[in-house]
This record gives structure tokens, sequence and C-alpha cells, in this order.
């Protein structure tokens, strides 16, 4: 396993938000956390990161390539964050800043994290534009000027650039319509086949895990209430959680809205 979650809890002063979570994520594979809306699938995900409010304390381990990563300092860190892990989130629009262009957004990240060359940077920057299907012309272009689709193909090739080993993606087609969506899942499926990264895929959509999922996770209110396979759980959920979500999404993978949506608004 690559990353292993043991017996995380996250709590603010008044309240336990995630509550002893626990599971593992394999080389390679693609990974979904499902749950309904304020469960703490965000919130598990920052904790990888160290990138958790400050309000919020943790405890538990998490293991990642030899590396327990809640011991190590914000120094020892930030040789992880980047290299090894990446992170796409569901907000492309606060990921990019305005008045930087998307070049200048690529040039940072390599250059943080210790490409020191410039033309090596260019280079790759272009190169990882072309990779994700976009317009090397778009290196010069600031972030308003792309669309949300675009601007999240641009999220996936600064997030795989330095090729991680895990790729945290929180909910990133959520923002976008469902047609750019799509092709953003679509691309991030064949980098991945190309990269061999993991994914840790966040979603509120029950399409996306019968396509993309290897093993997912389910989440009510900061708790685990089943893991396994993909197959398993979809045709055969031993939660009651888990049944009435998928009984709330009959014709999985026909268009329509996810069981968890259905749910949520009852
Ligand atoms: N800094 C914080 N302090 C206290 N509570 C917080 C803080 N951040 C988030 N929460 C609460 O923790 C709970 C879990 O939040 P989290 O964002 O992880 O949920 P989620 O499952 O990702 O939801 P969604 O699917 O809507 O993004 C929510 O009730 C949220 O209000």
């Amino acid at each position: 396993m690559i990353l292993s979650i043991e017996q995380v809890s996250i709590s603010s002063r008044e309240n336990k938000i995630v509550d002893n979570v626990s599971l593992s994520v394999g080389e390679g594979e693609w990974f979904a956390i499902v749950g309904q809306s304020g469960s703490g699938k965000s919130l598990l995900s920052q904790a990888i990161g160290q990138m958790l409010p400050t309000n919020l304390k943790v405890e538990g381990k998490i293991h990642f390539k030899g590396s327990e990563l809640l011991s190590l300092s914000r120094k020892q860190f930030q040789t992880i964050r980047g290299k090894k892990i990446a992170y796409i989130f569901q907000d492309y629009q606060s990921s990019f800043t305005p008045f930087r262009t998307i070049g200048q957004h690529f040039d940072e990240y390599l250059r943080t994290h210790g490409v020191s060359d410039a033309k090596r940077r260019r280079i790759e920057s272009i190169y990882a534009l072309g990779s994700v299907g976009l317009d090397e012309n778009l290196y010069k272009k600031y972030p308003f000027q792309l669309s949300g689709g675009q601007l999240q193909r641009a999220s996936i090739a600064i997030a795989l650039t330095l090729s991680p080993d895990l790729l945290i993606a929180d909910e990133i087609t959520t923002a976008l319509d469902s047609v750019s969506g799509h092709r953003v899942l679509e691309l991030l499926a064949k980098k991945q086949k190309e990269t061999g990264c993991a994914i840790l895929f966040i979603t509120h959509d029950w399409r996306h895990v019968r396509r993309y999922a290897n093993r997912l996770a389910v989440m009510k209110d900061g708790e685990i209430v089943e893991s396994g396979g993909k197959h398993r759980i979809l045709d055969h959920p031993k939660h009651e959680y888990t049944k009435q979500l998928i009984e709330a999404a009959p014709i999985l993978g026909q268009g329509l809205p996810s069981g968890l949506q259905e749910v949520e608004k009852r």
C-alpha cells in the first residue's frame, strides 16, 4: 500500500469531525471516498497534506511510502508535497492567481519544487500543457481567458508535472458542466494509465465511482461505514446507508444525477 490512514480523528474544540477513520490506497489504484456533504471527506484529504485549518487537531497515523506524515515537520513535508503527493481541488478558480499567466503558475510550481533551470521549466511546462491537450499558446494567457474545463486541465497538468505517486482529487468536476467534467475525468484516467500514480478521489457522484474507481470507502458523519471493491459495494452493499444511496441511483451510468445528490435532497 502506498498510503495507509490509521485511526485518524480530526476534532475542533467543540466536536469530533472525523472519527477513527482507517483506509489504505494501493500503488496505481483509483480509490474513491463517497459521502454526504459535511461527512469529513475534504478534511481527511487535507490532513494527508498537512493542510488542515489551524483550529483543528488531528490524531492517528498516516503512512506514506515509509514516512509517517503527521509526525513530519512542515520543512520535512516540503520534500513530499508536489513531488510525491499533489492536489487538485474543486475550486479551480482560486487555485490560480488572476494576475499571473498560466505559464507563471507552472514556472513557480516547478521552481518551488527545485527545478532551478528556467529554460527547463519552460520546456517542461509547455510539454505538460500539451500532455493534457491544451495548446501551448495558453502558456501566455491569464486564468480568466480559459474556460473552467481548460483551467481544470491545466490544474491536472501542474499537479502531474513532477510525477507524484499520489494525486488527491477533491470533487474536481463539481464546478464544471457535465461535458467538461466528463472530459476532465477521462483525461485523468488516461494520465493515470501513463504515469501509474494512485488517485484518492473525493466525490459525490456514483457514476464516477462506477466508471473509474477500483475501491471505495463510504463516509457518513465522520466515519467510514463501509469500504471495499467497487463491484462488491455497488452490487452487494452491506450498510443501510450505502444501500439507500445506491437504491436512489437506479440507473447508474446513464446520465442521471447521482444517488447521493438525490438522497441529500430528501
Ligand atoms: N475549520 C473548521 N472548524 C470547524 N469545523 C469545520 C472546519 N472546517 C470544516 N468544518 C466542518 O467539518 C465538517 C466536515 O467538513 P468537510 O469539508 O470535510 O466535509 P465534506 O465531506 O468534504 O463535505 P462536502 O462534500 O460538502 O465538501 C463540516 O461540518 C464542516 O462544517
